[in-house]
């Protein structure tokens, strides 16, 4: 049986990267993507502004919605604080397993959860099954029609407070043009624009980076 895209990139970190340093398990994962496999990892290039608002925000507690192979979960975990924490929620049962060696490998598995589910259904359940408050960090990774849906169902299910970071992904390729509208027009955010390239390419991509200002009611 062939292995599938996402064992060979695993397999590429097991051969190349030294286990429990999290930065050349990320230096693998490009090096296998630039020379060998495109996969849809954030990258180097966006994998640096999103280092830079994460380092910037410091988040106690994060989200990331689509964990793929682990990639910026990875690149999340590395920077939390000390005792911080970085929920991941993964749909696909074969991409969660390999995330999970991926970020083992990291040595970062204290510091993550993975969730195998869609953001719709593990979304609402999130503050009982982790007693979480709020999120100080939210990186969308996900299907792109779910960003807009899924941020409205955060709003409603009061995971975000004053000062959220919501980070979202590949706003130009593929795209996410309702997302975009929205959190650039609605007063309840803070919104700018951060230009890249799609991972591993020269197409134009970017990343928005939008600060929740909480709602005008009491
Ligand atoms: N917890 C959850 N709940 C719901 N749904 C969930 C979920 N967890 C996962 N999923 C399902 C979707 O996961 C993958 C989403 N990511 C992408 O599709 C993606 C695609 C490209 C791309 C592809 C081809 C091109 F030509 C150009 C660009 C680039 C990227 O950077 C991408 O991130
Ligand atoms: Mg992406």
């Amino acid at each position: 049986t062939h292995s599938s895209r996402p064992q060979r990139l695993l397999r590429a970190v097991q051969k190349g990267a030294v286990r429990g340093d999290a930065r050349s398990v990320v230096a693998n994962i490009d090096r296998f993507c630039h020379h060998s496999e495109w996969a849809m990892n954030i990258g180097d290039e966006k994998g640096a502004i999103l280092d830079s608002v994460v380092s910037e925000v410091n988040p106690a507690l994060a989200l990331e919605l689509g964990t793929y192979c682990g990639y910026s979960t990875v690149r999340i975990a590395r920077l939390l604080p000390p005792g911080g924490r970085l929920i991941t929620l993964e749909f696909n049962p074969e991409y969660a397993a390999v995330a999970r060696q991926v970020i083992e490998w990291a040595g970062l598995e204290d510091s993550v959860q993975l969730v195998e589910g869609g953001s719709g259904d593990w979304i609402p359940q999130l503050k009982e099954h982790f007693g979480v408050q709020s999120f100080d960090f939210v990186f969308l990774d996900h299907w792109k029609e779910r960003y807009l849906p899924d941020i409205h169902l955060l709003e409603e299910c009061e995971l975000l407070r004053k000062g959220t970071v919501v980070l979202a992904d590949n706003v130009v390729c593929p795209g996410a043009p309702d997302y975009l509208a929205y959190v650039r027009n609605s007063p309840a955010y803070q919104s700018s624009y951060f230009q890249s390239h799609l991972e591993y390419t020269k197409a134009v991509d970017g990343l928005e980076k939008s600060v929740y200002l909480g709602t005008t009611d009491a």
